[in-house]
């Protein structure tokens, strides 16, 4: 097995995350799923720094909280839940603020506008968006970062299914280019369409592995308390 880049060891955070550890490869995509209050969100925000628990987190087999702040910012991007936006700052300017561990460079930033198909709103205040609209603003500043770690929170939340299919490519690509991604979700048909999944309950970890060998009816009736079955749902590609 190749050696992580990402090592977690018993992360633990109240009753919100209890002993969870792993460790992800360079280049992997993983969905982290899991009811609501399962943990999804506590783990991205404790991985990303933003929440302090127990336990030990490494990067390129580093201390993670001992790496300095603008590194850090050049090391890992998170994307949270919410789209909310406070202050009415043109698109492009939200989007370069994704460089700001880079001396706010402004690299990556075109690139980043046209991946998530919103150079025709770069002019616009942010605040004035329709929810799917700044869901694809943060997505790019995400990018922008060209961070080699990006834990992503419901990236495709709000999406329509056109952007959530292009949202599942670029991360493919980036993965394709040796990032490493995390990625919340709920729709478990996508979780099939990553390298591996992460299932949360209840603050533990009660899965981890390729989705086939993880994502069994037996795991998804006792986790989701849902029946699931075999058989393929309706599948939707990009033409
Ligand atoms: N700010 C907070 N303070 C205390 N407890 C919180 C806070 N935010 C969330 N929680 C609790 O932590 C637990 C995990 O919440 P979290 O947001 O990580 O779940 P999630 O799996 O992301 O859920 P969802 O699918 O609803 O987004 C829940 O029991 C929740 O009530």
């Amino acid at each position: 097995m190749l050696t992580p880049v990402l090592e977690a060891e018993g992360l633990t955070l109240g009753t919100r995350l209890r002993d969870v550890s792993f460790g992800l490869g360079a280049g992997r995509m993983v969905a982290v799923v899991g009811p609501n209050g399962a943990g999804k969100s506590t783990l991205l925000q404790v991985l990303a720094g933003l929440l302090h628990g127990h336990g030990r987190i490494r990067w390129q087999g580093r201390d993670l909280a001992r790496i300095p702040f603008l590194e850090r910012g050049r090391s890992l991007s998170w994307l949270g839940q919410e789209s909310h936006a406070e202050f009415a700052f043109p698109v492009r300017e939200v989007v370069a603020q994704g460089r700001h561990a880079w001396g706010d460079d402004g690299q990556g930033v075109e690139a980043a506008l046209d991946a998530l198909d919103i150079r025709h709103l770069e002019a616009r205040p942010i605040t004035e968006l329709s929810g799917g609209e700044r869901r694809r603003v943060f997505l790019a500043r995400a990018l922008a970062t060209g961070a080699p770690l990006q834990l992503w929170d419901e990236p495709a939340a709000n999406l329509d299914v056109r952007h959530a299919l292009e949202v599942l490519r670029l991360a493919r690509d980036l993965a394709g280019a040796g990032s490493t991604l995390l990625v919340s979700l709920h729709d478990l048909r996508t979780a099939f369409r990553f390298d591996e999944v992460m299932v949360l309950d209840q603050g533990r970890m009660v899965g981890f592995g390729p989705p086939e060998a993880i994502l069994t009816p037996g795991l998804i009736g006792s986790v989701f308390r849902v029946k699931a079955s075999p058989a393929q749902g309706l599948a939707l590609e990009l033409p």
